[in-house]
This record gives C-alpha cells, sequence and structure tokens, in this order.
C-alpha cells in the first residue's frame, strides 16, 4: 500500500511458548496497527523463553530494532504483548523510538470508535487504568529532559513525586466520577433489561470476532422480520469493514412469520489477547451474551485464520463467564469461498452468507428451531370476562384450534414452558 496518510511503524514480537501461533498473532497485530492509521514496514521476531524483564527483547535484537528506526526512518514501534511500564521507557531509551504495546493500541481504536456515552466512558475508563501505573514513566521522561538524565538531585526529585501524586490522584478522582456515572446508566439499561424479561421473549446474541459480520447478520434479519416489531425497534445497526465498528449492545425485536417472537443482540467484537482493563470496563455491555438462550458465534469462514478466531472467542467469552450458553455457529461470508451455501451442518453450525437472502431464511429457521425447541402446542380455554387475554395471545401466536364454548375461548397454540407457567391456569 502506498498510502501515504499511513504512519509506517516497525512490528516485533516474541516467538516464545510451544502453542503460541504466531503468524495469526502477527496478522492481527498488522490488522490492530491498519486501524490505527499506521502502516507495517517490516516485522521483526525474537525466539526467547521468557521477555527481558528490562527491555522484554534481548539485547541483539533491541540494537536491531533501533538500526531499523534509523534505516527505514520510522518513530515508532508496535510490540505484540503488554509491556511493563520500565519495558516500554527503556525500549524507547535505546531505540530512539515511540514503543507502543497491543494493549496501548486496541485501547486507541476503541477511543476512536466509541460513540455512545457508555462506550466513551467506558473506554475512558480502560485507558486511565493502563495510565495509572504508567505515570511514573511520563513523569520520569519528563523530569529527565527539565534536569538532564541522570542530574536529578532530591529536590527536583521531591517536586517531580509531588506531581506525580497530583496526577495519580487526578486520575484516580476521575475513575471514581466515571464509574459512578456508568453505574447510573447502566442502571437505566438494567431497567430496559428487566422490562424486557418480564416480556418473556427469547433472547438471541450474536458474538464473535471483530469484523465476522455479526451487525450485517443483525441488519440482514432485521430488514426481513424486523418489520411490525414496535417503532422505533426496527432501527438498523452499525455495519462496516473495519476493526471494532460496534462497541454497544444493541437489542431489537424480532416478528416471525408465526408471530412468535424473539430478540436479537449484537455487540463489541472479540480480538486475542483483549485488555483485561477493557475487558472489565465492558463487562456490563458483554454481559448480554451471558444472559441470551442462544448464542450465535458468527465465524468470518473466507479468513484463513478462522480457527483462530474461533478459539479467540471461546476464551474471550470463558473470560467473562460465559461457558454454558447453547451456541450454533454461523460460518459466514462464504460467498467468498468456494463452500457451498447456505448448508446447515447438524443443529448447531450453518454455512452462509449474510448478503444471500436463502442463506437468511436457513438460518432464521435454525434459531426457531433451536429456540423453541421446547415449545408445544397447548389448548387454553379462556373464560369471555377475559376475552383481552384472546387478543393479547392472537397478536403474539398463530391459533391452531379456535372454538367457542358456553365457558369461553378454547385455543390451542403453541407455547414455550415459560409462556406456559404464565398461562398455566387456562390450560386444559
Ligand atoms: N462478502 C461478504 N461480506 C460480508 C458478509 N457479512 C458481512 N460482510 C462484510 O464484512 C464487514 C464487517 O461486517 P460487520 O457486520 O460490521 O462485522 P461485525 O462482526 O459486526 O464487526 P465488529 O462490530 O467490528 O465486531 C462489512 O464490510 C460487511 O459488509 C458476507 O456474508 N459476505
Ligand atoms: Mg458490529
Amino acid at each position: 500500500m502506498t498510502d501515504n496518510t499511513l504512519r509506517p511503524v516497525l512490528l516485533a514480537g516474541l516467538q516464545g511458548q510451544q502453542d503460541q501461533d504466531i503468524d495469526y498473532e502477527l496478522a492481527e497485530l498488522a490488522n490492530l496497527a491498519e486501524a490505527n492509521n499506521l502502516q507495517p514496514v517490516e516485522t521483526f521476531l525474537q525466539k526467547l523463553d521468557r521477555p527481558n524483564p528490562a527491555t522484554y527483547f534481548g539485547k541483539g535484537k533491541v540494537e536491531e530494532l533501533g538500526q531499523a528506526v534509523q534505516s527505514y526512518e520510522v518513530d515508532l514501534i508496535v510490540v505484540n504483548d503488554e509491556l511493563s511500564p520500565s519495558q516500554i521507557r527503556n525500549l524507547e531509551k535505546l531505540t530512539d523510538a515511540t514503543v507502543v504495546d497491543r494493549t496501548g493500541l486496541i485501547l486507541d481504536i476503541f477511543a476512536q470508535r466509541a460513540q455512545t456515552k457508555v462506550a466513551k466512558l467506558q473506554v475512558q475508563l480502560a485507558r486511565l487504568q493502563y495510565q495509572l501505573p504508567r505515570l511514573r514513566t511520563s513523569m520520569s521522561v519528563s523530569l529527565d529532559q527539565q534536569t538532564g538524565a541522570g542530574g536529578a538531585g532530591f529536590t527536583s526529585r521531591g517536586s517531580g513525586e509531588t506531581k506525580l501524586e497530583q496526577s495519580r490522584r487526578r486520575i484516580t478522582s476521575e475513575m471514581v466520577h466515571i464509574r459512578q456515572e456508568l453505574a447510573e446508566l447502566i442502571k437505566d439499561e438494567d431497567t430496559r433489561t428487566a422490562q424486557r424479561q418480564a416480556s418473556q421473549l427469547p433472547t438471541v446474541a450474536l458474538v464473535g470476532y471483530t469484523n465476522a459480520g455479526k451487525s450485517t447478520v443483525m441488519n440482514r434479519l432485521l430488514e426481513r422480520f424486523g418489520v411490525g416489531a414496535v417503532n422505533d425497534t426496527t432501527k438498523q445497526v452499525f455495519e462496516k469493514n473495519m476493526l471494532f465498528a460496534t462497541l454497544n449492545t444493541t437489542v431489537r425485536k424480532l416478528t416471525l412469520a408465526d408471530k412468535r417472537q424473539l430478540l436479537l443482540s449484537d455487540t463489541v467484537g472479540f480480538v486475542s489477547k483483549l485488555p483485561h482493563n477493557l475487558v472489565a470496563a465492558f463487562q456490563s455491555t458483554l454481559e448480554a451474551a451471558g444472559q441470551a438462550d442462544l448464542l450465535l458465534q458468527v465465524v468470518d469462514v473466507s479468513d484463513p485464520n478462522y480457527q483462530q478466531m474461533m478459539k479467540t472467542t471461546e476464551e474471550t467469552l470463558q473470560s467473562i463467564g460465559v461457558t454454558d450458553r447453547p451456541m450454533i455457529t454461523v460460518f459466514n461470508k462464504a460467498d467468498q469461498t468456494d463452500l457451498p451455501y447456505p448448508t446447515v451442518d447438524g443443529e448447531n453450525a450453518i454455512t452462509i452468507s449474510a448478503l444471500d437472502l436463502k442463506s437468511q431464511d436457513e438460518l432464521i429457521q435454525l434459531i426457531e428451531q433451536n429456540i423453541f425447541a421446547d415449545s408445544q402446542p397447548v389448548t387454553l380455554k379462556i373464560p369471555f370476562s377475559e376475552n383481552k387475554l384472546v387478543a393479547t395471545l392472537s397478536s403474539e401466536h398463530v391459533f391452531l384450534q379456535e372454538d367457542y364454548t358456553e365457558e369461553g375461548t378454547v385455543i390451542e397454540l403453541v407455547l414455550s414452558p415459560q409462556e406456559l407457567t404464565k398461562y398455566q391456569a387456562y390450560q386444559i
């Protein structure tokens, strides 16, 4: 690529543990860099069992990086790991370039993408948490600049530490404020979740690696089945060919051909080694998946690394405590491969192109089969005095039979176990 709006960078990483898939990690890192308008010009790898505590890389590799900074005329090195504050500081000194670690890179992308108030606050919280232990780094750099390297006497170090304390206090109190604000905003969301639960509709959550096509699946299903859902719930979500296009959770109602309804939620995508701070800050956003009756794991099957991406998704779900949800794997973007589609592979997997109508039909059928698997036909007798209930039921269900007797209306319809508990009193 010759786009000169992109800033050239070096990528660097360690090849350590045996089970590490370094090609996948580096492909990911390059994508993360590009999402930050950076253009990797060269990649440096070092085989090392354990990172050097002071400089992360070994001495020889650090020198090589320093030379590459000169010869490629770059001023930025991106490292494929989360580094300690002192490792960053030392590497910067020795290579004469700015060093950004993987976590910093991901945080920057999230910061660029955040649109909603909640997302902005969550990202800011994660960034402050990341900055807090790193304050000393920037502080000591500026101290060195003020006083000359190594020349910091007791007095100036003292005043520096006071400033450091001030910065710490400022950041800590900002974090407290953000947490409070988030708690308020999320309380509102919880109320809405509670309302949804009260409506007892089954919920399906889209999860998966970033850019797999989750939002596209959501939008295409909304176009077909969102009609008839309550007014503004038909609004589409943001889909785009970029990493982390979606940072918030959106829930929409779908109405199927037989009037049955379900809630579909779209949420933030995953990447490997998603920073802990970010996961913690986005916990409430990610919880949508934990509460769902069914997960749809969307996979970009046209990506050569799709299997690693599935592993990443499963690990991320585990790290947020989502382990026991029923899941359908949706192999998406089959139109970019030689795979036939749509093809249903048993109860729990389907190969589709989100852009293809037939795929959408097969997918929704598979969802229905899963989510309404426990539903069964029941017969209810509703007294005439409660005729309103008949109207309500008829707006949400197709009646298999409908009869008027002296004691009331007798209807046969398909109910889920939850619905059945609600209407048990009328069952005959
Ligand atoms: N060819 C093809 N492109 C697709 C398909 N599904 C999605 N895309 C494209 O893939 C890109 C990413 O789609 P999104 O729906 O935004 O992906 P996402 O999983 O929501 O991504 P994040 O929100 O970043 O996690 C977009 O450019 C889509 O148009 C598909 O089935 N075939
Ligand atoms: Mg999305």
